[in-house]
């Protein structure tokens, strides 16, 4: 899994162009993996919206990550499923999705990230980076000297969300995380497949 730019769809910011499109657009401009979330709805619904992404992303090589639903990432043979600190014990998650699929976990203080078993977890989410309107109830933003501790401490690759954009792809790379995962930056934008695409190109540059 390519994690170097990472889209978070939501539902509401992507209500224009709607999920499956803005996905199609972001995958177009360079997205590696996309994520599903949508704290609304119910396992079906995830597994039916999940199903129209599958479609959408066939033959792109990106991924498709479900967050939160263990059973609908089951029924869908996900390349991902993604869960944070509150949502499951990351064991019982692994025994339910099977040794394949590979598991995200939220990590938000260097505490969480002692904690992270590399048997059991496949890459982190350090989270947030920054204050975001995007999710209203966030843990305190680690900023980037918190993130390149969290990184250090880290025993799997790290993507880091809040608030980023590609202005972010220097310090945050420089961080040593993997990628920047984004929701507004890409989610409601007029051009999400452009936007993708800077964020791409500010990743390679920071790489250089
Ligand atoms: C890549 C990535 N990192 C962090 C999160 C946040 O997950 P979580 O802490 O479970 O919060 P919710 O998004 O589920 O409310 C994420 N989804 N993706
Ligand atoms: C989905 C999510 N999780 C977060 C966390 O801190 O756990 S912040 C966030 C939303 C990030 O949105 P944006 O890129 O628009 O700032
Ligand atoms: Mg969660």
């Amino acid at each position: 899994m390519d994690l170097s730019a990472y889209l978070v769809l939501d539902p509401g910011l992507c209500a224009g162009l709607g999920m499956v499109e803005t996905a199609r657009a972001a995958v177009a401009g360079g997205v590696g993996v996309v994520q599903l979330l949508h704290e609304q709805a119910g396992t079906a619904e995830m597994i039916e919206i999940g199903r129209a992404l599958r479609v959408a992303l066939e033959g792109t090589g990106a991924a498709l990550v479900i967050n939160d639903v263990v059973a609908a990432a089951v029924a869908l043979r996900a390349d991902g499923l993604h869960i944070g600190q509150g949502d499951m014990a990351v064991k019982k998650a692994r025994s339910a999705i099977g040794p394949e699929m590979l598991l995200g976990l939220s990590v938000e203080n260097q505490a969480h990230a002692r904690a992270v078993d590399p048997h059991v977890v496949d890459y982190v989410g350090v989270s947030p980076v920054f204050g975001t309107p995007t999710k209203s109830d966030h843990a305190p933003p680690v900023g980037i000297d918190g993130l390149r501790r969290i990184v250090e401490i880290c025993p799997v690759p790290a993507v880091c969300i809040g608030g980023l954009g590609p202005q972010h792809a220097g310090d945050v790379i420089g961080a040593g995380a993997a990628g920047l995962a984004v929701v507004s930056a890409v989610c409601g934008r007029p051009d999400p497949a452009a936007a993708a695409r800077a964020l791409g190109s500010a990743i390679a540059e920071a790489r250089k």
